[in-house]
């Protein structure tokens, strides 16, 4: 096993003078530090195509190096582990030093031209551990692995998985925090990314009023990640602050195209580089619902909600933006790209909204289209992801009879019961969606391709990261396989895998783990 190492972040920028491991306030961008050891360490699963992009060979899955390194019980040759320092607005509150409390980084690396930093995730404490252990356990290692490879295939910017390794130790966790911790089997997965950057390491920067290094760092991020903006002027910072913004927004409009709920999008969890990042209460939509959050912690306020991620998104990139504004230094061009934000999200949106329904020409009426649609998916509860996927079968030349709601009659959770008033709502939506499809130049034939290229035919569905987790935990690691497997062609039929496009389950509904996540993770 052989990497070509490439630090940057270490090099260039500056580093906590400490090296003892306390919990502290760190002025630097970071401290290093050594992952925990492990007792007795498992390898659960490794994704093979990361393995290619790493330049690793499959044969080195099976080493004893792998196992040690990818679960922090040996330090790669030449290379010293780090933390990062990062603060962050968590439920819209500014929380001081956050930082890398169960991260550790490892180390960068290129192969092919592509440039990776790798980092363990419940590797043991750090400086910025605070009150916690610094670990993690089976359970949301397992979602973390399986979603991020998930998002990856359906397209969606996000940082990716390595392998995830069992650790052998025991994890005290209170998952419904009721004040009955239990031990849980504890994990570490290896997380891959061109960097692990957040908005709150500049934040943080910003909020010690520390220009110089907040002005290190961003020229750093630019030189290594938006290389094609010039930094060192407050133009450059500007496009840099601008590019984000694009691609956070982008990021976000992919989230709602497949359903996907972050769960905690405080702003030591957004990705300078537009990438999703920490899968920790995270859920999918199965009911269409905008007020779904599948986060306990944030139930009552349902700041993180489906129907508000992208609204968040501009909260926190004014959180960004602010940050930055000490290399700026002049209002209006900040507020010119913030409201930038907002008028290509309506375009955005449309377009990705009219893509799920098949539609590619213009119409004014489509924004009141879609609206209707929205709401008429919450008339009852209907499943999104086979609503959409089952709407690609419809044709447009065949009249809106009474069996109208044919198509898409599996996405009912309860098909029985839908009620006159629901039936027609619908059946006025699909007389419109009918006549508008006509107005299409696509054959229903074509339409249905590209419909199916957007509607993933399998999301990770809560429940079935459940049935994994419970397989894992008593030893079981083939419904992992058999997830990843089946993920990595979200858009495929794969009809012999279909017992997956099915709706949640009923003993599903209220399971924590499939509807409520915590963030005790
Ligand atoms: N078990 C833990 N031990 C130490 N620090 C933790 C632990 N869990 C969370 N933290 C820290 O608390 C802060 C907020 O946690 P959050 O749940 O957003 O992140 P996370 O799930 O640990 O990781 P990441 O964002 O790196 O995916 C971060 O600084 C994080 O490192
Ligand atoms: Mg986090």
């Amino acid at each position: 096993m052989k990497f070509n190492i490439k630090d940057t972040f270490t090099k260039e920028l500056p580093a906590d003078p400490i090296l003892e491991n306390y919990r502290r306030q760190v002025n630097a961008c970071f401290s290093y530090v050594s992952p925990k050891k492990t007792s007795k360490p498992v390898l659960v699963h490794a994704s093979h195509e990361m393995v290619e992009e790493l330049g690793m060979e499959e044969k080195d899955l099976c080493s004893e190096v792998f196992l040690d390194i990818f679960s922090g019980n040996a330090i790669y040759p030449d290379t010293q582990p780090y933390a990062m320092c990062y603060g962050g607005h968590q439920f819209g509150n500014w929380a001081g030093q956050l930082g890398d409390g169960r991260a550790i980084n490892l180390f960068e690396t290129t192969h092919n031209n592509k440039h990776w930093a790798l980092q363990l995730k419940g590797a043991g404490e750090t400086p910025y551990s605070r009150t916690a252990d610094g670990l993690a356990v089976l359970r949301s290692s397992i979602r973390e692995y399986l979603c991020s490879e998930a998002m990856f295939h359906l397209g969606v910017p996000t940082t990716r998985a390595l392998s995830i390794c069992e650790t052998g130790d025991k994890v005290l966790r209170d998952i419904l925090y009721t004040g009955n911790p239990e031990y849980e089997k504890g994990a570490v997965v290896c997380r891959v990314a061109p960097s692990f950057l957040r908005f709150g390491n500049f934040e943080i920067l910003m909020a010690r009023e520390d220009k110089e290094t907040l002005q290190t760092l961003a020229d750093y991020t630019i030189k290594h990640f938006f290389p094609h903006i010039q930094s060192g002027s407050k133009e450059g910072y500007l496009l840099f602050l601008k590019e984000v913004t694009e691609r956070t927004l982008e990021m976000i409009i992919h989230w709602q195209r497949v359903g996907f709920v972050h769960g905690v999008m405080n702003t030591d969890n957004m990705s300078i580089l537009g990438l999703t990042i920490d899968y920790g209460p995270y859920g999918w939509l199965e009911g269409y619902d905008e007020g779904w959050t599948p986060n306990t912690t944030d139930r009552q306020h349902k700041r993180y909600r489906y129907g508000n991620q992208i609204n968040i998104g501009l909260w926190n990139l004014y959180r960004l933006a602010n940050a930055l504004y000490p290399l700026i230094d002049e209002t209006a061009p900040v507020e010119a790209v913030l409201k930038g934000y907002q008028d290509a999200y309506q375009q955005q949106y449309l377009s990705m909204m009219k893509s799920k329904i098949g539609l590619f020409e213009k119409d004014a009426r489509d924004i009141a289209l879609i609206n209707t649609l929205e709401e008429n998916l919450q008339l009852t509860e209907t499943d999104m992801t086979i609503f959409f996927r089952n709407l690609a079968d419809i044709k447009k030349d065949k009249a809106v009879t009474d069996d109208f709601l044919s198509v898409v009659i599996e996405a009912f959770y309860a098909p029985q019961e839908l009620d006159e008033n629901v039936r027609e709502t619908w059946k006025h939506w699909f007389v419109s969606y009918v006549a508008r499809l006509r107005q299409e130049r696509l054959s229903d034939l074509e339409r249905q391709q590209k419909m199916n290229a957007v509607n993933p035919k399998y999301v990770l569905r809560n429940y079935m990261a459940q049935l994994a987790i419970e397989a894992a935990d008593k030893g079981d690691y083939s419904v992992i396989e058999e997830l990843y497997q089946l993920l990595k062609a979200p858009y495929s039929e794969q009809e012999e895998k279909v017992k997956w496009f099915a709706k949640r389950p009923e003993w599903a509904r209220n399971k924590p783990g499939c509807s409520m996540l915590s963030c005790s993770s």
